[in-house]
C-alpha cells in the first residue's frame, strides 16, 4: 500500500564524482496527478538525480524523498515507487511471465498481479517467450510491467520512448496520462523536448547538474511572446497605425508583411479596420519551446554560463512543497531558470 501523497521533493541535492559535479544544489517538487518531464541534456545529471531519488546513489548532500521518506526508509519501495531506469539485461531464457513472477516472488505480490501488469503494458500475447528474443520496446514494456508489479504510487522512468515504434510511443503516452489522471505520480526523463512534449504537463529542466527551469509546460509556452505575421495593403500604413496606438515591437518584413509582438490578431484586425487598411491574411506564430528548451541547456556544451534572457533569472529558492507545481518561485516572473536530467531498467 501506499500512504502519504505520492510527492515527489527533491531538496539541494548534489552528487560530487571526484572532480566532477553531477548534480548541483538541485530542487524541484512532483506533485501527483500529472506527468511530469525532466528534461536536461546528455550528462546533464538526470540518471544520477534519479539514481539518488531511488537510493541508489548516496547524495553528497541535500534529500530527495517521495511522501516525506528517503527511499531508503520506504519500507516495501516497490508499493511505493517503480522505476525503470536503464535497459536493464534480462535473463535471455526466461519468458517475460516467468521474470515477472521471480520478481512478484520478491517484492511479494501474488501471482495473479504478473497477469495483470503483462495485460497493462500489451505483452499478454508475449508472455511465453523469452526475453533474449525481444526488441527494445518489448523490453522496454517488460521492465515497465515489473515496475508496476507493486501497483506503485509514483512511476519513476527514465528515457522510456527509447526504441519504441510510434505506435508504442502513442501507446506510452496513453497509459502514462491514464496512470497520472488515477491521482498518481508519474516522473519521466527525455533529453528531447519534443519527445515528451505532449506527454507532460509539468516540466523540470536540467542542465550543468542545476535546475534551469521548472513549472508548468503551459507556463513555459506561455513565457514565449508570440509574434503575428501580417499581411496588409499597406505596410507603412498598418505600421504607423500600430504604432500609434501603443503597439510598439512592429517590424515590416522583407516580404512586405509586418511582424507584431504584443497584439493579438483581434487587436490588430480591430485597428486596421478603423483605420481602414486592408488585411489579406493574418499567421500566429506559436512559441517555440524547442528553441527555449536549447537556450535554457546549450550552456551545458558551450561551456558558458547560464543563459542569462533577461525573462529567465536564476532560480534560487525551491517552491514550498504544497501549493502546485512549483512554478516560478515566490514572487519571480515566470518562467524562472535555474541551474538544471534521465533510462530503462528492472526492479532495483
Ligand atoms: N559513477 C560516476 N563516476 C564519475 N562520473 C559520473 C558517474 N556517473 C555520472 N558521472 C558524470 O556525471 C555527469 C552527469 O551524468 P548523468 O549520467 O547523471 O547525466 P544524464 O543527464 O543522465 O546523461 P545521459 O542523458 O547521457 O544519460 C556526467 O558528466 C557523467 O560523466
Amino acid at each position: 500500500m501506499h500512504d502519504g501523497s505520492g510527492r515527489i521533493v527533491v531538496q539541494n541535492l548534489t552528487k560530487q564524482f571526484g572532480a566532477v559535479t553531477a548534480v548541483q544544489n538541485l530542487s524541484f517538487t512532483v506533485e501527483p496527478g500529472s506527468v511530469t518531464g525532466f528534461l536536461g541534456p546528455n550528462g546533464a545529471g538526470k540518471t544520477t538525480a534519479l539514481r539518488m531519488l531511488l537510493g541508489l546513489v548516496t547524495p553528497t548532500a541535500g534529500v530527495a524523498t517521495v511522501n516525506g521518506r528517503p527511499h531508503d526508509q520506504l519500507g516495501n519501495p516497490a508499493t511505493v515507487v517503480g522505476s525503470v531506469l536503464e535497459n536493464e539485461g534480462f535473463h535471455p531464457k526466461r519468458t517475460a511471465r516467468n521474470h515477472l513472477l521471480v520478481y512478484a516472488a520478491a517484492v511479494g505480490v501474488p501471482d495473479q498481479r504478473v497477469e495483470q501488469v503483462l495485460g497493462l503494458v500489451g505483452l499478454t500475447p508475449a508472455a511465453n517467450r523469452k526475453a533474449g528474443g525481444f526488441s527494445l520496446g518489448m523490453r522496454q514494456r517488460l521492465a515497465l510491467a515489473t515496475a508496476l508489479l507493486g501497483d506503485p504510487q509514483v512511476l519513476v522512468l527514465d528515457e522510456p520512448a527509447n526504441g519504441l515504434d510510434p505506435e508504442g510511443i502513442a501507446w506510452l503516452r496513453t497509459f502514462l496520462r491514464s496512470y497520472a489522471q488515477q491521482g498518481r505520480t508519474v516522473l519521466v526523463s527525455s533529453h528531447l523536448l519534443a519527445e515528451v512534449e505532449q506527454t507532460i504537463d509539468q516540466v523540470v529542466i536540467i542542465s550543468h547538474g542545476m535546475t534551469r527551469y521548472y513549472g508548468s509546460l503551459d507556463q513555459l509556452r506561455g513565457s514565449q511572446q508570440s509574434r503575428v505575421l501580417v499581411q496588409p495593403a499597406d505596410a507603412n500604413a498598418l505600421v504607423t497605425a500600430l504604432r500609434e496606438n501603443g503597439f510598439n515591437q512592429v517590424e515590416p518584413t522583407q516580404d512586405g508583411r509586418v511582424a507584431v509582438t504584443g497584439a493579438t490578431t483581434q487587436q490588430i484586425g480591430d485597428l486596421a479596420s478603423k483605420a481602414g487598411i486592408a488585411v489579406y491574411g493574418m499567421q500566429e506564430e506559436r512559441a517555440d519551446l524547442e528553441r527555449l528548451f536549447f537556450q535554457l541547456t546549450s550552456g551545458q556544451y558551450a561551456g558558458s554560463q547560464l543563459p542569462q534572457t533577461p525573462q529567465y533569472q536564476q532560480y534560487q529558492q525551491p517552491p514550498p512543497p504544497q501549493g502546485g507545481w512549483g512554478g516560478p518561485p515566490p514572487g519571480g516572473q515566470p518562467p524562472q531558470q535555474q541551474g538544471y536530467q534521465q533510462g530503462w531498467g528492472g526492479p532495483r
